[in-house]
């Protein structure tokens, strides 16, 4: 649909390009399909003189400088809605395979190991609290599957929602939240608020038997504070879609733990969701270059009229 209306410049070798490799890329390109791993900051802005929409396949923008954006009048459109059911089923699927160890089982089998030796034994979950932060429209869709597996959810955000009652999730402080759950999912989008949110202080709050999952960004957590969470057994395990850094290097002492799972960042990755963030991050960006109003828009203040 774009290649039919514009003219299309892909970056298709692998890594992160930089300013320098787009440079004349950039000071022809009036619009912008960004994916979250590259930094549209004031420096990629100021190299782009005629870009007037940016249009990122990603519910999440933080690798975007909005203000930088809205200073230059330009639109940013991102991905709401279209991923919730998917990463809801990543982020919950990650709960349940960290909890009943299938992930380990399955390695079990494939070393010959079931013969001989007793099954890696995991936890229930009903019965069990899940605390969900950043109970938003992922969260909400996570809190229906805890329900279905008898859970019991609590939630915090930065402001009680109106509708938790008809959602099934209890409001509490963040203080409760460590303290009680079970389980602890992070959906909060990562924001200077929520960077490092997760360190040594919060998980020497939490349960020794807590199962900690990231489906939301790396830099929520403090990787070097739940490294040695991990190995001093505050908390039981730790099962992550997004890692800082990210992505993670094979060396890395995180992957080397019994008590983690990692997958790297496919939230919304099926053949489906993947097809509705393509084409609706295509819409966008047509929208933007017509100057017209984009329909997912973060910055509306400056979305054309
Ligand atoms: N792993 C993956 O592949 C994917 C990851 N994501 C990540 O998940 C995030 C959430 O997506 P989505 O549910 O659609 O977003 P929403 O905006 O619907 O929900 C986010 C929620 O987080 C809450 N929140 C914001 N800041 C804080 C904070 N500092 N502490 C506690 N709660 C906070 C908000 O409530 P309030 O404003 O009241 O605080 C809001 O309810 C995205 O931003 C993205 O980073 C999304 C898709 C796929
Ligand atoms: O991480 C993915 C997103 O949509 O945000």
């Amino acid at each position: 649909a774009i290649q039919a209306q514009c003219e299309v410049r892909q970056w298709e070798q692998p890594g992160v390009p930089t300013l320098n490799q787009l440079g004349e890329w950039l000071q022809a390109a009036e619009g912008l399909l960004a994916l979250p791993n590259i930094a549209v900051n004031a420096g990629l802005l100021a190299a782009a003189p005629k870009l007037r929409v940016i249009a990122q396949p990603a519910v999440g923008y933080d690798n975007i400088d909005i203000q930088a954006c809205t200073d230059r009048k330009i639109p940013v459109a991102n991905t709401p809605g279209v991923l919730v059911e998917t990463t809801a089923d990543l982020a919950f699927g990650l709960l349940l395979t960290a909890a009943r160890r299938i992930h380990e089982g399955w390695a079990w089998v494939q070393a010959g190991k079931w013969p001989e030796a007793a099954l890696p034994l995991g936890v229930d979950l009903y019965g069990k609290t899940l605390g969900i932060v950043g109970l938003g429209a992922i969260g909400a869709a996570v809190t229906r599957r805890a329900r279905a597996s008898g859970m019991k959810v609590i939630y915090n955000n930065r402001r009680q929602r109106s509708d938790d009652d008809l959602i099934g999730a209890e409001y509490c402080c963040f203080e409760e939240l460590l303290a009680t759950s079970d389980f602890i999912i992070v959906l909060t989008p990562l924001t200077l608020e929520s960077r490092g949110l997760f360190a040594a202080n919060e998980f020497a709050r939490m349960k020794p038997t807590a199962y900690f999952i990231n489906a939301a960004r790396g830099a929520v957590v403090n990787t070097e504070a739940l490294y040695n969470a991990l190995v001093a057994r505050q908390i039981a395990y730790a099962a992550l879609d997004v890692t800082d850094p990210e992505p993670l290097p094979a060396s890395h002492p995180l992957i080397k733990l019994p008590n983690i799972l990692i997958t790297p960042h496919i939230g919304s990755a099926t053949r489906e969701t993947r097809s509705r963030m393509a084409l609706l991050a295509a819409e966008n960006l047509l929208l933007g270059l017509a100057g017209k109003p984009l329909v997912t828009c973060v910055n509306n203040e400056v979305n054309y009229q």
